[in-house]
Order: structure tokens, then sequence, then C-alpha cells
């Protein structure tokens, strides 16, 4: 983020209370413009709840949330976010092209040309009904619906559950370069981090309503390591992540980022999700800023 930019999204003691019980506690966070951020968290963290906050679906019970430096109305998303909810929000009993269309009525900053490239590349059939159409192409046409709003934050709840491998690839690659030429932020939730590493550059984890990771993908790989070996352990405890064994050997994720002197012990840069599922595993371990 480059000095003076406002952060997309920034969260202070944000908490969310249904009636029956808390999604989010505390949740502190800053989400800087036009980066990938991966979303992750086991079922329940309050993936959904972040999201339907920021859109200003939903009111906080405590604490506060800004978006591009103003806070969400509660009554609907800032006109610089879309957001393609779980349940994709289209109507069936229009045809893509009447979709496109109803959009372009909706949003002032509406790119139709733009959509109709996306939706051609998808190669979803303008005069096709929604409602017949695979759940992978529903939401192929979400995404054309959502990035045609050419939006400052695009949030994208469980966008390739239904996708096939060559279409979550294909979608990953528009998000990424959307992302690069035109600097929109981009806040996908999913349980695959590993088809997320490639394009994410933030990483935000949730675990009991907390957050529990919040930083760059670089500064997160850099700040632990994976390390192999037996014998006395070459950290201190509370550098432990998560511990497990591997043969005779036991496997740490430690939060570190100079070289371990211990004799016996081997040191590898972790992938992400290894760094995502060991904290997953570790509800309680110490935060990492
Ligand atoms: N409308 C609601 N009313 C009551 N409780 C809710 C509501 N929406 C979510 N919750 C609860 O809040 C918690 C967080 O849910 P949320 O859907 O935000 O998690 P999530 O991380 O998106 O989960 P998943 O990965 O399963 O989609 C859960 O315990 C859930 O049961």
């Amino acid at each position: 983020m480059s000095s003076g930019q406002v952060p997309a999204v920034r969260a202070h003691q944000l908490t969310k209370r249904y009636r029956r019980g808390w999604a989010l506690r505390g949740c502190s966070l800053s989400l800087p413009q036009g980066r990938v951020v991966a979303l992750v968290g086991h079922n329940g963290a309050g993936k959904s709840t972040l999201m339907g906050l920021i859109a200003g679906l939903l009111k906080p019970t405590e604490g506060e949330i800004e978006v591009f430096g103003r806070r969400p109305s509660g009554t609907g998303a800032p006109e610089e976010v879309a957001y393609v909810a779980q349940q994709k929000p289209l109507y069936p009993g229009l045809t893509v092209s009447e979709s496109l269309r109803f959009a372009a009525r909706m949003n002032t900053r509406w790119d139709q040309a733009y959509a109709e490239r996306l939706i051609r590349a998808a190669e979803v059939p303008f005069e096709a009904k929604v409602g017949k159409l695979s759940g992978g192409q529903r939401t192929r046409v979400a995404l054309v619906l959502a990035l045609g709003k050419r939006p400052g934050l695009l949030m994208l709840d469980e966008p390739l559950a239904e996708l096939d491998p060559l279409a979550r690839q294909a979608t990953l690659r528009t998000l990424q370069e959307e992302s690069r030429q035109h600097g929109i932020g981009i806040l996908l939730s999913s349980h695959v981090l590993e088809e997320l590493e490639a394009v994410c550059d933030h990483l935000v984890l949730l675990g009991g309503g907390r957050v529990r990771l919040d930083g760059s993908v670089a500064d997160l790989v850099a700040g632990h390591r994976v390390l192999r070996g037996a014998g006395q352990l070459p950290v201190a405890p509370g550098e432990v992540v998560d511990s497990g064994h591997s043969g005779h050997e036991q496997v740490l994720i430690a939060k570190r980022s100079a070289p371990v002197a211990e004799p016996g012990w081997r040191e590898q840069e972790p992938r992400l999700n290894d760094i995502a599922l060991a904290y997953m595993r570790n509800d309680d371990a110490e935060v990492a800023a």
C-alpha cells in the first residue's frame, strides 16, 4: 500500500453476535487496497459474517469497520464494493444478456463491453436463461456481474466451489489480471488455500471468531520456518506454532525468521498452506501480526 492511501478495509475490535452466539469477537485487521487477499478459516470461523459486515449487509454488534475510509451504511454495499455471496444473487428468469442489461441500469460504474468480453471468454450463451445454466456457469455469470461494476473491492465467498479445474484456473487468472491491471482489491474466501497460493498476496485467517493471521504472504512466509529433525528443540517453545511427526522425525512449524543453529535439524521455507494449517490446527496459538 502506498503511503497515505487509506486501507480498503479497516476493522477495529469488530464484533458480531447472532442470537445463538458470537460469530466474530474483537477482530482488528487492515486490508491494503489493490491486493488479492485470501480469507481462510474452518467452517463457522466467521468468513461470511466478515464479508457481510464489509458489504454493509450486516451491522456490527460492537467495534468499528471502515471501507475505503467510510463506515458501511448497514443498508447495502458501498458503490465501490462488489460482493458475490455463496448463494449467488441472480435472477433465474432473466437471460444472461438481460442480466447484464439489468446490472447496467443498477450500476453507474458498469462497463458493458468488458462484461460482454468476460461472458464470451467464459463461453456462456448470452441468450440462455440464468436458471437453466449449470452451477459453474452461474458462478461465472455472477463473477462477470460483479467485475462489470468495476469495483474497488471485489469480495467472493467460496467462488471456486462449483467450477471445474480448468474454469478454476481461468477464473483465478482473470481475477489476478483484473487486480494487477486495474488495481482492484479482491477478497476471496476459500477452503482450498493451495489454489489461492499462486494468486494471493495477503492472507487473513479467522479462527474462533478472531483474527489469527493478517499479513502479506511474503512477510508470513519469511516469518515462519518448517523444521525437521530429532532431539533438543531448535527453537523456544513459544515459537512453535504446530508440531507433528513424519516417520522418526519431528516436524515443526515455527514462528521464526532467523536460521536455527541446533545440529540434527533441517529447515525449509513453508508454503502458505503449511502456515495456515498450522494455525488452524492450533487455534489458541499466539496470534502473529
Ligand atoms: N444469520 C445467522 N444467524 C445466526 N447465526 C449465524 C448466522 N450466520 C452465521 N451464523 C453463525 O455465525 C458463525 C459464523 O458463521 P459464518 O457463516 O460467518 O462462518 P464461515 O466461516 O463463513 O463458515 P463456512 O466456511 O462454513 O461458510 C457460525 O457459528 C454460524 O452458525
